[in-house]
């Protein structure tokens, strides 16, 4: 119906880019984007000099292979979440929710995405394929099928797949569980919560009607926002470690500190006032954060490994 409409008024290319853009929003590009930048930063952490020529082949190769991976559980994700995205006002124009794409052929997607990925990190190594098919399935089965319908506590459980990006680049590059790739994945890990359920605050009405059982849902905003900044404390100890351990030097310390301040000061502030403009604005500035943390990481190390500065 909304593609005939769209056929009728503006002509078949804007129903062939309709349906393309109903495709690219089931992969959930901008999270995926981000994903990858972590991975890429893994890779670049593996290295302890300018990547070679056939180093960036394997690269571009794992990143392809992550991306489809990851963008196969968004799809599954879109799937399965259906009737609950139907009832929520943020997510009920979804391709799969709004019934713009059929299931059948978004499952088709999915699999051929899979599939794709499959046999991309297969050119990879095997590590970081079965790792990367952990986080698929951990995201598409354990958070969204299982976690997400029955517990607050789903995304700090299922936030582990979407942490694992970091890892699986590294083991793109160097397959093996290297303790610092893991204090990657565990920044990730502790960033997820108050990531999530900032959103969850300024959306609460959208989970109760979906009866979601997200933390603001089942125990209340003051309790969640108490566990935002608790979590925002744990991040601050965690961001530490990479400094802690010499994998990263003053510079990258100095910068995560003036990062972490702003997201104490905001969790703290959201603890105290309690307004959903302060919950976005958090939301929003944890992206900003992880995307300067990783920057600054892989900045640091850059400069002093590859280039042999400091
Ligand atoms: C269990 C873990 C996670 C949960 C439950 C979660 C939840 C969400 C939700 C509900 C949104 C809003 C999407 C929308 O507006 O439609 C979102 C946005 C976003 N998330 Fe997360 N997230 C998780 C992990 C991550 C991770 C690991 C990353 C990156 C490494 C990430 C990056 C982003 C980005 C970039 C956006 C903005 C997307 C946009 O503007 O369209 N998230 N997240
Ligand atoms: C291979 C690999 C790296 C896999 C990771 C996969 C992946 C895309 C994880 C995304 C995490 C995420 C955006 C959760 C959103 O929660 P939600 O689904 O409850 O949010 P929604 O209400 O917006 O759908």
């Amino acid at each position: 119906m909304a593609l005939s409409t769209t056929i009728n008024q503006t002509g078949s290319h804007s129903s062939y880019r309709t349906i393309f853009n109903y495709y690219l929003e089931l992969c959930k590009p901008k999270v995926v984007a981000v994903m990858l930048i972590t991975s890429m930063v893994g890779m670049g952490l593996a290295l302890e000099s300018i990547p070679t020529l056939n180093q960036m082949g394997t690269m571009i190769i794992a990143l392809t292979g992550i991306a489809f991976c990851a963008s196969s559980s968004a799809v599954i994700n879109h799937v399965v979440d259906r009737w609950r995205d139907q009832k929520m006002r943020r997510t009920r124009k979804r391709p799969v929710a709004a019934g713009n794409l059929p299931v059948v052929k978004a499952l088709l997607f999915a699999a051929g995405l899979l599939s794709t990925g499959v046999l991309l990190l297969l050119n990879v190594n095997t590590l970081c394929l079965l790792l990367t098919l952990a986080a698929t399935l951990g995201y598409a089965v354990m958070y969204t099928l299982i976690l997400k319908p029955i517990t607050p506590q789903n995304i700090t459980i299922g936030g582990i797949a979407g942490a694992l990006p970091p890892l699986l680049g590294w083991t793109a590059i160097s397959p093996t569980i290297n303790a610092h790739a893991l204090l990657l994945v565990l920044i990730i890990f502790t960033w997820t919560p108050p990531h999530f359920w900032a959103l969850a605050l300024y959306r609460v009405d959208d989970y109760k009607k979906a009866q979601v059982p997200m933390l603001p849902v089942t125990h209340g905003q003051k309790f969640t926002r108490l566990h935002i900044l608790l979590y925002s404390i744990l991040l601050v100890l965690v961001t530490a470690l990479p400094w802690i351990t010499q994998f990263s030097s003053w510079v990258y310390l100095l910068f995560v500190s003036y990062l972490n301040l702003k997201f104490i000061k905001l969790a703290w502030q959201l603890f105290i006032e309690g307004t959903d403009a302060l919950a976005r604005k958090l939301f929003k500035y944890s992206i900003v954060y992880l995307l300067g943390l990783f920057g600054a990481i892989l900045a640091d190390h850059m400069v002093r490994h590859w280039i042999g500065l400091v």
